[in-house]
């Protein structure tokens, strides 16, 4: 058996998850790809899993109501548990609008491995970008059920991280991995502790 930790020690880092919620249009898949590429340029392995393109695939046969959502959001969860396994940084960015699904994905992980970041940006913001138009289709009543329109979403209560508007002001996506990476770093996820040593 290869363990976690030699795992570990070989990739020089540590497994843990970095799970982003909030609005559709909040940016977490901006987020996400910039936490990527930042790690990536510092010599560290993650991999993002994003909520909406696990549709295309893994999750192709869920849609948007409750229990599809919690499903969806298990399904993740339960991956990226087989990421930090593999010493891996695993950066998910799905809405998961409901706190218990979210806690759930929690629950699988050691403590302190569930690094939950809030993008809490306001609703007109969200849909003032609306890159993809859904916002518009949900206030004409084209799509039901959509999150912050005529679906819920449930603010985190204790989470690691909160993205917000500085003086009104959306900070930059390099500025938000940034701060992330600092955090990463400070709790010692980017550089092997000196009790692992190299041992094959
Ligand atoms: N009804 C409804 N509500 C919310 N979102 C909808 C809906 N229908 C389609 N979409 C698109 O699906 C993307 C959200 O997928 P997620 O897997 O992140 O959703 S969830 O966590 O299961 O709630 C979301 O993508 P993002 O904009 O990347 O968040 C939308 O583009
Ligand atoms: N920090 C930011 N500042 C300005 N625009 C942003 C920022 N982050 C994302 N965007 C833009 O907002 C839109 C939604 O971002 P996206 O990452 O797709 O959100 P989500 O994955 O939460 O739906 C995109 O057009 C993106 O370019």
């Amino acid at each position: 058996m290869v363990t976690r930790e030699e795992r570990q020690n070989l990739l020089q880092q540590k497994g843990c998850v970095v799970w982003m919620t909030g609005l559709s249009g909040s940016g977490k898949s901006t987020l996400a790809c910039t936490l990527e590429h930042l790690l990536f340029k510092r010599g560290n392995l993650s991999y993002v899993l994003d909520g909406d393109n696990l549709r295309h695939g893994l999750n192709k046969n869920l849609g948007f109501s409750a229990e599809d959502r919690a499903e969806n959001i298990r399904r993740i969860g339960e991956v990226a548990k087989i990421f930090v396994d593999a010493g891996i940084i695993c950066i998910a960015s799905a809405i998961s609008p409901y706190r218990k699904d979210r806690d759930a994905c929690r629950e699988l992980l050691q403590p302190g491995e569930f690094i939950e970041v809030y993008m809490k940006f306001p609703l007109s913001l969200c849909e003032e970008r609306d890159p993809k138009g859904l916002y518009k289709l949900a206030r004409a009543g084209k799509i039901k059920g959509f999150t912050g329109i005529d679906d819920p979403y449930e603010e985190p209560i204790n989470c690691e991280m909160v993205m917000e508007l500085v003086d009104g002001r959306c900070p930059t996506p390099k500025e938000m991995a940034g701060r992330l990476l600092f955090y990463l770093e400070e709790r010692g996820f980017l550089t092997p502790s000196p009790n692992l040593i190299f041992n094959f």
